[in-house]
């Protein structure tokens, strides 16, 4: 209910593709623009690569495609004549890009490659649909490196990973945990896969919010992509990495800070952080104080838009301030300024806090800054509080018992974990088995979500892999939990 009385989704007569409406995409250019000017800072350059993948070409990455082909989609067929080969809608550019990449890289000289694109993949996947998190069609940027060696390309892999930390933690005052994906849940394509996790405190699951993955040289050995070594003569394949964030991000910070009113957003990526709405006008108010109340909110709106700060004055004047009031507070503005005759002749206006409740009052005099920092203070705590109840949902488990039972509270688990596939199949089925069934739904298994780079502590000498029937030693603390 939330994301359409928001206004953020339109649904679609195809299952699986949903329409970002205005309030929904401009979350995403925010995203887009802090991530743009991030990457080129670090000299990465935008391309545009078609989103047809002939069979021949997507062929070519036999060893992973396999358990991926189900979510391909196909073109066969224009106007009433089949084609005469089938051709593929990208679900990721690797297949596309990396023939380019063995044309463009000769020499050492070509290296690094950097390169990245906007643009949206089709998946047809047949799980549930849900909008923002799981749809048939999404839009990222997927960024697509290439290093002489592996110690360049390992850098990078953890400066993309920072700047997602960031635009979760900086831009949406969402907590992330960071860590790597055990070898089961990595990219098979990859080397390794580095990730964000978001705990999703509504649902007590998490979801990996963005990806960054070391590829090695896996795909330059499968597209032939090498460079003469200066030193040697000899012909060396490059080290690649591949990066993305998709509009799932935005799903997840809905999803994190709403409440029962509707959405809350974060003021750094607010289409609007101030909402001003004229009040206290009524039958008896006369035509000139209307219009001096008008006039002074179309001034106060100039005057802190002036100062950088993304107003909107809703004069409309077929609707109640008590209607508007309720239109914003569902969008999730994150400040209603309220400015009604006495306050105009008291020089001083009301901010209601949207995530808090709260109501203050504000002087003119220096109204911009204090609007400005109240903002600043909104960011902060908005992020405090989904911290704190991330942290408050985090659980060290030493075996299979605990880690269900915290599974039951909602908790996301650390435990110690040989890394293990086999036992990482065995975890998922049986802590699926002992939960508690939910109204007659079987609660689903713990997945691990990533190894965090920030360990609890040391795993000791007769520390056990938390399913202790797999006997192998545990190598380091895994995050376990639902997730979607
Ligand atoms: O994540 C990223 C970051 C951006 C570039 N691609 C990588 C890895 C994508 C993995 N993947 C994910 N779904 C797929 C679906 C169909 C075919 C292939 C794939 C596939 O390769």
């Amino acid at each position: 209910q939330v994301i359409t009385k928001s206004e953020l989704i339109e649904y679609y007569d195809i299952s699986g593709c949903y329409i970002l409406r205005p309030w929904a995409y401009s979350i995403w250019e925010m995203v887009q623009r802090y991530v743009d000017d991030r990457i080129k800072g670090m000299g990465v350059q935008n391309v545009y690569f078609p989103m047809f993948v002939s069979n021949a070409a997507l062929e070519k990455e036999k060893t992973h495609i396999t358990d991926f082909a189900p979510e391909v989609a196909w073109v066969t067929r224009s106007g009433r004549s089949d084609l005469a080969e089938p051709i593929a809608i990208r679900p990721t550019s690797e297949t596309v890009m990396y023939p380019s990449f063995a044309k463009w890289i000769q020499s050492y000289r070509d290296l690094p490659l950097k390169v990245n694109q906007w643009n949206n993949v089709v998946r047809w996947e047949f799980k549930h649909p849900q909008p923002f998190l799981r749809t048939r069609e999404f839009l990222w940027h997927e960024g697509h490196t290439a290093f002489a060696t592996r110690e360049e390309a390992e850098v990078e892999v953890m400066e993309i990973l920072a700047m997602y930390e960031y635009v979760y933690e900086n831009l949406m005052a969402v907590p992330v945990i960071k860590g790597r994906k055990t070898e089961k849940e990595k990219f098979a394509g990859g080397d390794y896969t580095t990730t964000v996790e978001v705990y999703i405190g509504a649902s007590g699951r998490a979801i990996q919010g963005a990806t960054s993955h070391h590829l090695g040289q896996n795909f330059s050995q499968m597209f032939d992509i090498v460079f003469e070594d200066p030193a040697t003569g000899e012909k060396r394949h490059v080290h690649q990495n591949s990066w993305a964030i998709t509009t799932r991000s935005i799903g997840v910070m809905v999803m994190v800070h709403g409440d029962d009113k509707g959405l809350v957003l974060p003021p750094r990526l607010a289409a609007h952080q101030l909402v001003l709405v004229p009040c206290g006008l009524t039958v008896r108010t006369t035509e000139e104080a209307k219009r001096a109340l008008l006039d002074k909110c179309n001034s106060l709106a100039a005057e802190l838009r002036a100062c950088g700060l993304r107003v909107h004055a809703d004069l409309r004047e077929h609707y109640s301030p008590g209607w508007k009031f309720n239109h914003w507070e569902l969008k999730g503005v994150p400040v209603r300024i309220e400015v009604g005759p006495r306050d105009m002749a008291a020089k001083q206006v009301v901010a209601a806090i949207r995530y808090s409740g709260e109501k203050r009052t504000l002087p003119e005099e220096g109204l911009a800054a204090s609007l400005q920092a109240l903002l600043d203070s909104v960011q902060s705590e908005m992020f405090a509080r989904a911290k704190a109840e991330q942290d408050a949902r985090l659980s060290v488990c030493p075996d299979l018992a605990s880690l269900c039972a915290a599974l039951d509270k909602q908790h996301l688990i650390l435990a110690p974990f040989c890394g293990d596939p086999d036992c990482e199949d065995l975890i998922k089925k049986d802590s699926a088995r002992n939960a508690i069934v939910e109204e007659g739904v079987p609660s689903m298994g713990a997945k691990s979500l990533c190894i965090p780079f920030n360990q609890p502590d040391e795993i000791g000498p007769d520390t056990k892999c938390v399913h202790s029937h797999c006997g192998r030693k545990p190598q380091f603390y895994t995050l376990f939990g639902r997730s979607y």
